[in-house]
C-alpha cells in the first residue's frame, strides 16, 4: 500500500528507508506515525527547524550482543541480544524485553519506536527503549531458561540502571524470566535495585497490577471508546486473539464489564467456545502448565480447535488482537466489518497491517491503535518505579484505580488531539501526534543533543 505523507515529510521517510535496510517492520511504524505528522509541522514550524522527526527516527543508542549458554545435554547454543535505546527526553528507556525466533533488529526497532509515543502518551517519565533476542523459550527447561537469563545480563548489565533503562516483560519474557534477570542483575553488580526492571515478583519489588495491567488497560481503552459512542461491553460477542500475559487478562477484564469472549488462540490455531471461554482453564493451561491452546477442547466437548485457523473470521462485536504483529491485514479488517464488529482495541504491539487500519478508519468503527490502547502495561511499570523509589506497595484496588484513570486520560488526549488536528474519532491521528509533540517539545527544550 502506497504510504500517504506530507510532502516535507516524503524525504525523511525515505532516508528511513536507506538508512535501514531491510528492516520491514521498523519501516511499517514510522510509516504510521510519520503519516500522522504533516499537520503538526504547519502548526509547530519550530519541530522542522530542529529536524526533530529526522532525529526521533534515529535511535540514541543500539546494543548488539553474544549470548552464550549451555543446555541440559551440556551442548553450547548462541543467540543474539539486543537493546535498542531509542528516546530519552521524556526519562529512562522504558521498555519489554522479548524473546522469540523471530526477533532482528528490525523488529526491536519497530517495537522501540513505538514506546516512545505510548510512553509519551501516559504522561509519566518514562523514555522509550526496547530489547530481547532470538531464543526460542518454546520447549526449554527451567534451568535452561535460567542459564539463557543469566547470560543475557551477564552482558545487558552495563547499559541498565534505574535512571538509565529500565527492561520489563513482552512475548516469551514474564515473571519467571524477569526473576532470573533480577537475580543476576542483582548478583553482578552487588545491588538490590528494584527500579532497574519491571514487572517483578510481588515478595521483591513488584506491584499488585502489573500482571493484569495490560490487558486491563486495553479493556478500559475500549470501553472509553465505546463511552463516546452511548454504548458499553455489555452483551458484546468478543475475539481475543493470543493466549499470552495480555490476551488472558483482556478476558477477564470484558467478563467483569459484561461481555462474552468467545474465541482466543496461540501460534497454531485458535479455540471457539459459543458460550463463553472458560478462563480459569485457560490460566491453568497457560500460566502454569505452560501447554497449547488446543488442549482446552479435552477439557469442553462443545468447544472447537481449529488448527491454523484464522480467528478473524468469527463474527463478533468487539475485536481485541493480543498475540502479534500484522496479525489482522486487510482482508480479515474487511471481514471483521462487514461481520458487524464496531469496536477494536489493540492489546499487541502494530497487530494491524497498515491495509488493515485503513480499512476500520474508513469504516469509522472505534479503532485503538496500540501505542495507545495497550499503553496501561508500561504505565503500570512506571507505577511500579513510583513505588520503588519510595519504598511502598500500593494496593490493589488503588493501582487499579490509577490504571483506569490513566487510561481514560490518554483516551481523552488522543480523542480531543484528533478533534484539534481536524481528524474526529480517528485515534491514530490523535495517538501519533499527541505522543510525538510531547516528546519533540522536551527535544527542543534540549538543545541539540
Ligand atoms: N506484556 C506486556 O505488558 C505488553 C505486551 N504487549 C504486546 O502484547 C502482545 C502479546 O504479548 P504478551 O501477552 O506479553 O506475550 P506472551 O508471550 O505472554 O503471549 C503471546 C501470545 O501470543 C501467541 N502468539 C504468538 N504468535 C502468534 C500467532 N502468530 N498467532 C496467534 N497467536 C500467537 C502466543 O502463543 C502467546 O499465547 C505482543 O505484541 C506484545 O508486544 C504490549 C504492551 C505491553
Ligand atoms: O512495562 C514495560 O516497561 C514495557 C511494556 C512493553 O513492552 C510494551 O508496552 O510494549
Amino acid at each position: 500500500m502506497t504510504p500517504k505523507f506530507d510532502e516535507k515529510i516524503e524525504p525523511i521517510y525515505q532516508e528511513v528507508l536507506a538508512r535501514n535496510p531491510g528492516e520491514t517492520e521498523f519501516h511499517q511504524a514510522v510509516q504510521e506515525v510519520l503519516e500522522s505528522l504533516g499537520p503538526v509541522l504547519v502548526k509547530h514550524p519550530e519541530f522542522a527547524d530542529h529536524r526533530i522527526i529526522e532525529r526521533i527516527c534515529e535511535p540514541e543508542r543500539q546494543i548488539i550482543f553474544r549470548v552464550p549458554w549451555q543446555d541440559d545435554k551440556g551442548d553450547v547454543h548462541i543467540n543474539r541480544g539486543f537493546r535498542v535505546e531509542f528516546n530519552s527526553s521524556l526519562g529512562p528507556y522504558k521498555g519489554g524485553l522479548r524473546f522469540h525466533p523471530s526477533v532482528y533488529l528490525g523488529i526491536i526497532k519497530f517495537l522501540g519506536f513505538e514506546q516512545i509515543f505510548k510512553n509519551a502518551l501516559t504522561g509519566m517519565p518514562i523514555g522509550g527503549g526496547k530489547g530481547g533476542s532470538d531464543f526460542d523459550p518454546k520447549g526449554k527447561s527451567d534451568t535452561e531458561i535460567m542459564r539463557f537469563c543469566q547470560s543475557f545480563m551477564t552482558e545487558l548489565h552495563r547499559h541498565l540502571g534505574e535512571h538509565t533503562d529500565v527492561p520489563a516483560g513482552d512475548i516469551g519474557v514474564g515473571g519467571r524470566e524477569i526473576g532470573y534477570l533480577f537475580g543476576q542483575y542483582k548478583r553482578i553488580t552487588n545491588r538490590w535495585e528494584a527500579g532497574v526492571l519491571t514487572g517483578k515478583g510481588l515478595d521483591w519489588g513488584g506491584s499488585l497490577v502489573r500482571t493484569e495491567a495490560t490487558g486491563y488497560g486495553a479493556t478500559f481503552f475500549v470501553d472509553e471508546m465505546l463511552k463516546v459512542r452511548k454504548d458499553s461491553f455489555e452483551g458484546k460477542t468478543c475475539l481475543v486473539s493470543g493466549s499470552g500475559n495480555v490476551a488472558i487478562y483482556t478476558i477477564e477484564k470484558i467478563n467483569e464489564l459484561g461481555g462474552k469472549v468467545v474465541a482466543c488462540s496461540d501460534s497454531g490455531g485458535y479455540i471457539y467456545h459459543e458460550k463463553g471461554l472458560d478462563l480459569a482453564l485457560i490460566q491453568q493451561l497457560k500460566e502454569i502448565e505452560r501447554r497449547r491452546i488446543k488442549d482446552y477442547a479435552e477439557y469442553h466437548k462443545d468447544a472447537k480447535y481449529v488448527a491454523k485457523g484464522n480467528i478473524w473470521q468469527i463474527p463478533c462485536q468487539v475485536a481485541m488482537p493480543s498475540a502479534t504483529q500484522n496479525e489482522i491485514n486487510g482482508k480479515d479488517a474487511a471481514t471483521l466489518v462487514k461481520n458487524g464488529c464496531i469496536a477494536v482495541g489493540e492489546g499487541a504491539n502494530m497487530p494491524t497491517t497498515p491495509e488493515g487500519v485503513r480499512v476500520f478508519l474508513e469504516a469509522g468503527i472505534a479503532y485503538g491503535p496500540g501505542k495507545a490502547a495497550n499503553a496501561g502495561g508500561v504505565a503500570t511499570s512506571a507505577l511500579e518505579m513510583q513505588q520503588n523509589a519510595c519504598r511502598d506497595s500500593w494496593t490493589f484496588e488503588y493501582t487499579e484505580k490509577r490504571l483506569q484513570q490513566i487510561m481514560q486520560s490518554i483516551h481523552q488526549l488522543c480523542y480531543e488531539t484528533a478533534e484539534e488536528y481536524g481528524t474526529p474519532g480517528n485515534y491514530v491521528n490523535g495517538a501519533n501526534i499527541a505522543g510525538f509533540v510531547r516528546v519533540a517539545r522536551a527535544m527542543v527544550a534540549f538543545g541539540l543533543v
